[in-house]
């Protein structure tokens, strides 16, 4: 069985062109793929392709007009098996979690939500998962206003670790990083990968991103998936707009 089956995801946007009327824009047109357990898969597209809202729909952030995602089978929609199983970490860490929570209670707070537990408790696990991402414990009663960007990026791995999925969504979440602190943490999600057998599944505008985390990358444009390919075969590729995309940075 797969990790992950999105089946046929359909969505719209109503966006108003006058007071009485409005225009209905399709996001996402009947997606489907499939991700295996321990498998990482890429997502590249060109800007407004509909990548974020496909991400915000399996996380169950959002809600598809149609379709299915079902995580080991089961129904991303019943609430209890999406919070254990799938994380997510976008671009914008300082709007992922609240700049005014310490970072023991940023990591805590998934854990918060699910179990009757204060953040005092927790803290020696806190402090293992901050080994885990090269964070010194020295940061645990910091805010997270006070981290630079790079910092930010790893309480906001942490956080997505602490509840032990079997998947993590990273929504460009290297994107507004320096080019060191990319490779730092690429090499850091390999390490994390391999430990916890977690899968990702990785939304880029950068291939060279894409070739090093995952098997596989999946081609979108206007809320499609035009093709597909291993990433050890993306030379023979044949699609022009795939193309394109791999050209734009390589
Ligand atoms: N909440 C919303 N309301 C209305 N339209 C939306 C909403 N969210 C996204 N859209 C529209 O849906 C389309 C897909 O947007 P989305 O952010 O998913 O694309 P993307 O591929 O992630 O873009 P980028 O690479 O620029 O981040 C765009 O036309 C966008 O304007």
């Amino acid at each position: 069985m797969s990790l992950l089956k999105v089946e046929n995801l359909t969505k719209s946007y109503r966006t108003f062109n006058s007071l009485f009327s409005h225009l209905s824009h399709p996001a996402l047109q009947n997606v489907s793929f499939q991700l295996e357990k321990g498998e990482s898969v890429g997502l590249i597209g060109e800007n407004g392709s509909g990548k974020s809202t496909l991400a915000r729909i399996i996380s169950g952030i959002e809600k598809a007009d149609s379709g299915h995602v079902w995580l080991n089978g089961t129904d991303i929609y019943q609430r209890k098996n999406r919070r254990q199983q799938i994380s997510v970490v976008f671009q914008d860490y300082f709007s992922s979690v609240n700049p005014t929570m310490t970072v023991l209670q940023a990591i805590c707070e998934p854990l918060l939500e699910q179990k009757q537990a204060a953040a005092k408790s927790l803290e020696p696990l806190v402090v293992q998962f901050l080994k885990k991402v090269n964070l010194s414990t020295d940061c645990l009663h910091k805010y997270i206003y006070q981290l630079s960007g790079g910092q930010a990026q790893r309480v906001c791995l942490c956080r997505a670790l602490i509840n032990n999925p079997s998947l993590i969504i990273l929504d460009e979440a290297l994107s507004s990083l320096d080019i060191v602190t990319q490779v730092q943490l690429l090499e850091l999600l390999i390490e994390l990968k391999n430990e916890f057998q977690l899968s990702y599944f990785f939304i880029s505008h950068n291939i060279q991103m894409i070739c090093y985390l995952c098997e596989r990358v999946l081609f979108f444009k206007q809320g499609q998936i035009i093709t597909q390919s291993d990433i050890e075969n993306l030379a023979e590729i044949k699609s022009d707009y795939a193309q394109k995309l791999i050209r734009s940075v390589i």
